[in-house]
């Protein structure tokens, strides 16, 4: 249905495209994805005729979008561009109806495949298509109102509902939700998915990988005017590619409700391990998290993002702290679900806890359950103890996982958790 072959743009002094091809079936929803400049936008003005390439062509159904006529372009392909500000003062049913402007004569009668009418907006199919694609995007409810009188996510509604009125078998959207609200954003997706259930082929640029991954049937990755990658979502986030594309630090992953792939971008670690695991003198180390229950995740956050080589657990199956880990990209010793600490994770957690430059006691809950934890922290090189509520005021009554956790507390060194980040620092 499009193909994009060997597509080569300059503009001023930038070549903006070099050499892109690309080949995206009818019915299909790909996502363009890449960093700020990369020529998102470029690629979707050429597949929309407004701009002829230097080299290469675009082909839409089998003519080269470029030698088509204006009209006949906008048959074809529809846009919601990314700068949506319109200035003129006409209401929104009016703007929506200037989709239907290909099909129209110049006296404003529907031509072509779509029958003719006599009304204002095209013809009675055009009025049809202009309310429906209204409905479809929830306009309508605003529809007399001017366009220069909606918010900016109502605007780019509207001009979603201009694309639709478009009827094109291919649809360009370029950041279709940059302004809209969460439930608007979902809902603009699943009406894409809709469209493109009905056969429609649309292409969008997407900043939001995460989106982009859940509801793209496949994604273009460009990075400096070139196809870096293309395929599925999960074939195409990978971790190494991100970090070729945007030059930064993501961990790929599995949404855990959704189960789509699922990326977590990190700051530039402000220190760091060298390629062998081995500390370098950087103030980072290995550290050793036990704690657990959903409430470490954001300690564990942390010390990733400080640069350190953490691992966590023993931890259940199920617990959200496993899965923000996992998220991560952190080492993890498990158990099964509400099982006590079997052997296998003992040796293991045992082990993780001898190579750690330091074990973090991360708000450990003093029961039965984490005795075995709390044995293992024994073997700590070193101990730091992060404390959100006073140890004085629980209620541990002389029990074994007390005794264990009141030595590891002396001969560590207690703070609340503003304070974790130096004392790790202190203590690698
Ligand atoms: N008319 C122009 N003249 C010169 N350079 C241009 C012109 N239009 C765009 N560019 C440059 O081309 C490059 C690609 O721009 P484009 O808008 O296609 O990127 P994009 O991937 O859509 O970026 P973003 O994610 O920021 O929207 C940028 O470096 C931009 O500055």
């Amino acid at each position: 249905m499009i193909r994009i072959e060997d597509v080569s743009i300059t503009l001023g002094e930038n070549e903006v495209l070099d050499g892109v091809s690309a080949s995206i079936d009818e019915g299909r929803f790909v996502g363009l994805v890449g960093p700020n400049g990369a020529g998102k936008t470029t690629l979707l003005r050429a597949t929309n005729g407004v701009l002829s390439p230097d080299s290469g062509r675009v082909v839409v159904d089998d003519d080269a979008i470029a030698d088509l006529s204006s009209k006949a372009a906008s048959r074809r392909v529809a846009t919601v561009p990314q700068d949506t500000s319109l200035s003129f003062d006409f209401d929104v049913r009016n703007v929506v109806a200037m989709g239907r402007n290909p099909y129209r004569t110049r006296f404003g009668s529907e031509i072509g495949a779509k029958p003719a009418g006599s009304d204002g907006f095209g013809g009675e199919r055009g009025t049809d298509v202009v309310e429906r694609a209204m409905d479809r995007t929830e306009v309508s409810a605003f529809a007399d109102r001017s366009i220069t009188e909606v918010s900016g996510g109502e605007r780019q509604r509207v001009l979603l509902a201009r694309a639709l009125a478009q009827d094109t078998p291919v649809l360009l959207l370029d950041e279709p939700t940059a302004s809209l609200d969460i439930n608007h954003q979902v809902r603009t997706f699943e009406l894409v998915r809709e469209l493109v259930a009905d056969g429609k082929t649309v292409v969008a640029a997407i900043h939001d990988l995460n989106l982009a991954a859940h509801y793209c049937d496949e994604l273009l990755l460009l990075a400096d005017g070139s196809v870096l990658a293309d395929g599925t979502p999960t074939e195409v986030l990978a971790e190494e590619t991100l970090r070729e594309a945007f030059d930064t630090r993501a961990v790929v992953s599995r949404h855990p409700v959704t189960g789509s792939t699922y990326v977590t971008a990190l700051p530039e670690r402000t220190a760091g391990t060298d390629g062998n695991g081995d500390r370098e003198d950087d103030g980072s180390g290995r550290v050793h998290v036990i704690g657990g229950g959903g409430t470490v995740s954001r300690l564990l956050y942390l010390l990733s993002a400080a640069g350190h080589e953490v691992s966590v657990g023993v931890l259940n199956e199920g617990d959200s702290d496993l899965e923000t880990a996992r998220h991560l990209g952190l080492e993890t010793v498990a158990e099964e679900p509400f099982a006590p600490i079997g052997p296998e994770a003992r040796t293991a957690v045992e082990r993780r806890i001898r190579e750690a430059d330091v074990t973090v006691l991360a708000d450990v809950e003093i029961g039965t359950g984490n005795v075995a934890n709390l044995d293992a922290a024994a073997e700590a090189e070193s101990v730091v103890v992060v404390e959100e509520r006073p140890f004085e005021d629980r209620n541990y009554a002389g029990s074994e996982a007390a005794v264990r956790y009141r030595s590891l507390r002396e001969r560590g060194t207690v703070v609340s958790p503003d304070d974790l980040l130096s004392a790790v620092a202190d203590a690698v």
